[in-house]
């Protein structure tokens, strides 16, 4: 059976409570507490905006949700009650809603968070293990806690440097694990997609957020991001399997019995394996240590269940001085 190894009857231990999202009476707050003072984000589902709290003054993060599925919004705000307070994950502050247009709105404490384009190139090759590392405490956490992320990418990572805190944003694709469930595969973002969602292999699990967390230490190692830049989701598998070859994709296929559309098989023929040390340049060098490959070789696997765990990847040899500054 396809079960996840880690976490896979983490829900059997939660109150029916906890996952029936459906069923949930959503407690709104009040919309007058809150001030909007500038946008500072949009995406498809929402528009993001800094804001405050009047009666304390606390600065705070107001994410207006767009008119979707009563459902998909029930789901983002219980799993955002299940996480919040989690080790590196953000906190809701408040639900509430305009009375009038019933627009539901999601508040958050506020990350001075900087753009990681410009980040990322400033940091130090420790600085890069410290957020990471912090970054799989939160998807251990999530896990174990019987969700799913879904959209692990580094604009849901945010990072204020001077404070050196992280916190996973943007739950609106999450989903709790129920073993042997078929979920989605339009979930994640392209460049981020894990091969099983591009080959329409419905029974995921937890794994799909490893592949994407792979994809950015892939991307920060080699100084290349997306380190995966399909142009659309058949080009995506492509990009793939210019670097893990087709052979292990047949593999993986073959172990689940999965099929390619044949339009898919045409585009990809046959490609070799690339070894990870081909990455490497003058320009990444310092980052290209030789666990820093072997982590990303353990990370980027096609077969779900054959990648690397959090935790286990926490105790991995790359992440040697962030558990030594740690303990
Ligand atoms: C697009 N940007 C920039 C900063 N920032 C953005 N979206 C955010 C969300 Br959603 C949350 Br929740 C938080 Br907290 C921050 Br900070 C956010
Ligand atoms: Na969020």
């Amino acid at each position: 059976d396809r079960l996840p190894r880690l976490y896979k009857d983490a829900l059997s231990k939660k109150s029916k409570e906890y996952w029936d999202y459906e069923r949930m009476i959503v407690k709104w707050g009040v919309l007058d507490d809150y001030e909007v003072t500038q946008k500072i984000g949009r995406g498809k589902y929402s528009e993001v905006f800094t804001g405050f709290h009047v009666p304390t003054n606390k600065k705070c993060v107001i994410k207006i949700l767009k008119p979707v599925k009563k459902k998909k919004i029930k789901r983002e705000i219980k799993i955002l009650q299940n996480v919040s307070g989690g080790p590196n994950i953000v906190e809701l502050l408040d639900v509430v809603r305009d009375p009038l247009t019933k627009t539901p709105c999601l508040v958050f404490e506020w990350i001075d968070n900087q753009d990681w384009k410009t980040l990322y190139p400033k940091l130090t090759p420790y600085d890069i293990k410290f957020y990471l590392y912090q970054v799989l405490k939160a998807l251990d956490y999530s896990h174990s806690q019987g969700l799913m992320h879904r959209d692990v990418k580094p604009h849901n990572v945010m990072i204020d440097h001077e404070k050196r805190k992280v916190r996973l944003i943007d739950w609106g694709l999450a989903e709790f694990y129920h073993p042997l469930n078929e979920y989605n595969v339009r979930v994640a973002s392209r460049h981020y997609k894990g091969p099983e969602l591009l080959v329409d292999d419905m029974l995921y699990d937890y794994s799909l957020d490893i592949w994407s967390f792979g994809c950015m230490l892939a991307g920060l190692t080699f100084r290349k991001e997306p380190f995966f830049a399909g142009a659309d989701n058949v080009d995506q598998l492509y990009k793939i399997a210019r670097v893990l070859g087709t052979d292990l994709l047949e593999e993986y296929l073959d172990a689940y019995d999965l099929e390619l559309e044949l339009e898919v098989e045409q585009r990809l023929g046959k490609l070799p394996r690339k070894p990870w040390s081909s990455f490497k340049n003058k320009e990444n060098s310092d980052r290209c240590s030789p666990e820093a490959l072997d982590l990303i070789d353990k990370m980027l696997r096609y077969d779900p269940a054959a990648r690397i765990l959090p935790k286990e990847a926490m105790a991995h040899a790359f992440f040697a001085d962030v558990r030594k500054a740690h303990s």
